[in-house]
């Protein structure tokens, strides 16, 4: 064979290839094999393990059904975790999940991410919107205008945030005497201290205390001129979370086609929430200018205006989604919080005694104290390992992305379980155990001595740019109630399943007992 066919036959070998590209890029985009910036080759999705699916319709719902269907979603995740790995490829009904269960992959995604997250919003918040077309908050917006508005939450509830949440955090203290006052007459009316109705406690504590934060002491009256109340809000925002719910568990095209009751509710209660919302806003913004107004008087409401200059509009729409839109995850964490310290007597007594330590018996514990009470700082990091509420942080990318070296295609959403990372054996030592301690300093392999914790794990507010603008108001919300609970009284509570709806729920009732000290 003579030089010139060695080169026709190469020629030839280099037009098939191209050829081939082109049509596999055309026809199967995802079987092109790639390279990285190392030239280590990129698989493509389709190898990424999982179930083989054998019915496209359904996906691997039957598998999920054996399980006890969506409400043990997260059990499914787990043991897919346990088969397939820590990348494990999946489908439910049309919709097709990649899940990742290692901190490396989450750095990965963190790494990876654009300027401008795409966020994930339920087909009932997307069914929502496109029918009313409403302005909401962060959690609905993307590109320049999620920028904007995340620039200036960033600004509101993560920085600066010294003497400023000082002011805030005082004004809750009689709203938490207030409940102490509740729960000590609730508790004194049952024979062994049962608290009837806790969760709507729950929820009527967090909505009076972020709403004393927004818009200040006088909240109750603006919440009562825009038609509402605290309990009402509280009562609607349970039903809310069950038709929410309901409503995700049906195709949406079905059940807005079909006027589902489910969605009907969805509709009514999301309406009313956001007029509430809004007018309320605006009913404070009225009072404010008139009054001039200051941070000890109108909370948020007054940093916004004058230190953030934030337009009216975006004043409505992000007081509204504090104080009307975020209620489940705190009042469910507040619930788990009782849940763990009533299933842990020496953790109880263990925050009480440094409590008295730094701070005295009996003296109100501030803002200020958080740093010098690490036990306190860790029973909150510990509650939140192992109740996070919002147990699926989603990704939904508008490009394909790199992940453990696949390819995943923009058709995927990418779902990463708190439940399955913060109960990692090979990263948490004894992970079903609340242990606070496990905080207090490093956490190592008992035979090998290496390392076991990684911080990047654990996730209860999510991660990268899109993590959490409230975490700080959280943090020290619960802080706060986790210290005057002990110093008021002596939490017991029976054992409880978890369940998903939507957020971390106990699957069954919640019986809290508090005795006073
Ligand atoms: C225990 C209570 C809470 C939990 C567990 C929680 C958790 C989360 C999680 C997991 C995300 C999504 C993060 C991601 O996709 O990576 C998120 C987003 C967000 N949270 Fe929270 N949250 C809580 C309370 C709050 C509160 C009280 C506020 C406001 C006062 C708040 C404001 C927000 C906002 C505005 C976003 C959207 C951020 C964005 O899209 O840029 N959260 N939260």
């Amino acid at each position: 064979m003579g030089a010139i066919d060695i080169l026709g036959f190469w020629i030839l070998i280099k037009i098939w290839t191209i050829i081939q590209d082109f049509i596999l890029r055309i026809f199967c985009p995802s079987l092109i094999p790639n390279t990285d910036k190392n030239g280590v080759k990129i698989k493509p999705t389709w190898e990424i393990p999982g179930p083989t699916i054998w019915l496209p319709l359904l996906g691997d719902a039957l598998t999920l059904n054996k399980f006890g269907g969506p409400e043990k979603f997260l059990d499914y995740v787990s043991s897919l975790h346990a088969k397939y790995g820590p990348i494990v490829k999946t489908k439910l009904g049309p919709q097709k999940f990649i899940f990742v269960n290692h901190p490396a992959l989450y750095e990965e995604i963190v790494r990876s991410e654009p300027k401008c997250p795409v966020s994930f919003k339920l087909p009932s918040a997307e069914a929502f919107y496109e029918k009313h077309k409403i302005k909401r908050g962060l959690f609905f917006r993307d590109g320049e205008e999620w920028r904007e508005g995340r620039t200036l939450l960033t600004q509101l509830l993560l920085k600066d945030t010294g003497r400023y949440m000082e002011t805030l955090f005082d004004s809750v203290e009689p709203v938490l005497q207030r409940l102490m006052d509740n729960w000590t007459f609730k508790s004194g009316k049952s024979k062994d201290g049962h608290i009837q109705n806790i969760e709507q406690d729950c929820y009527e504590f967090f909505l009076s205390a972020i709403m004393t934060v927004t818009y200040g002491q006088h909240f109750e009256t603006y919440l009562s001129q825009a038609g509402s109340s605290v309990t009402t809000l509280a009562i609607e925002a349970i039903k809310l979370n069950q038709s929410t719910f309901d409503l995700n568990a049906h195709p949406i095209q079905m059940a807005t086609g079909l006027g589902l009751k489910c969605w009907k509710e969805y509709e009514a209660y999301t309406l009313n929430n956001l007029t509430i919302g809004r007018k309320c806003a605006d009913i404070a913004l009225e009072t404010m200018a008139a009054t001039g107004g200051s941070l000890e008087e109108f909370g948020l409401l007054y940093r916004l205006k004058n230190v953030c200059n934030a337009s009216d509009e975006d004043i409505r729409v992000h007081c509204t989604d504090f104080t009307v839109d975020i209620s489940d995850p705190v009042s469910l964490t507040l619930l788990w919080t009782l849940y763990a310290l009533g299933r842990n007597l020496d953790v109880q007594e263990k925050i009480l005694q440094e409590i008295e330590h730094v701070c005295g018996t009996g003296e109100n514990v501030g803002y200020n104290d958080f740093q010098k009470l690490p036990y306190l700082n860790s029973t909150f990091k510990e509650v939140m390992r192992m109740f996070s509420t919002a147990q699926l942080v989603i990704r939904k990318n508008a490009k394909d992305v790199v992940l453990g070296g696949y390819n995943v295609t923009s058709d995927y959403i990418v779902a990463l379980s708190t439940f399955s990372s913060h109960k990692n054996p090979a990263l948490f030592t004894n992970p079903e155990q609340f242990w606070p301690e496990r905080w207090l300093g490093e956490e190592r392999d008992v035979d090998t001595g290496a390392m076991k914790r990684s911080e990047n794990a654990y996730f209860p507010f999510g991660i990268g740019k899109r993590a959490c603008a409230g975490k700080h108001l959280v943090q020290n919300l619960t802080k706060l109630f986790v210290a005057k609970i002990v110093q008021n009284f002596v939490v017991e509570s029976d054992e409880v399943q978890t369940k998903l709806k939507i957020m971390l729920y106990p699957d069954g009732d919640m019986n809290i007992r508090l005795k006073p000290r």
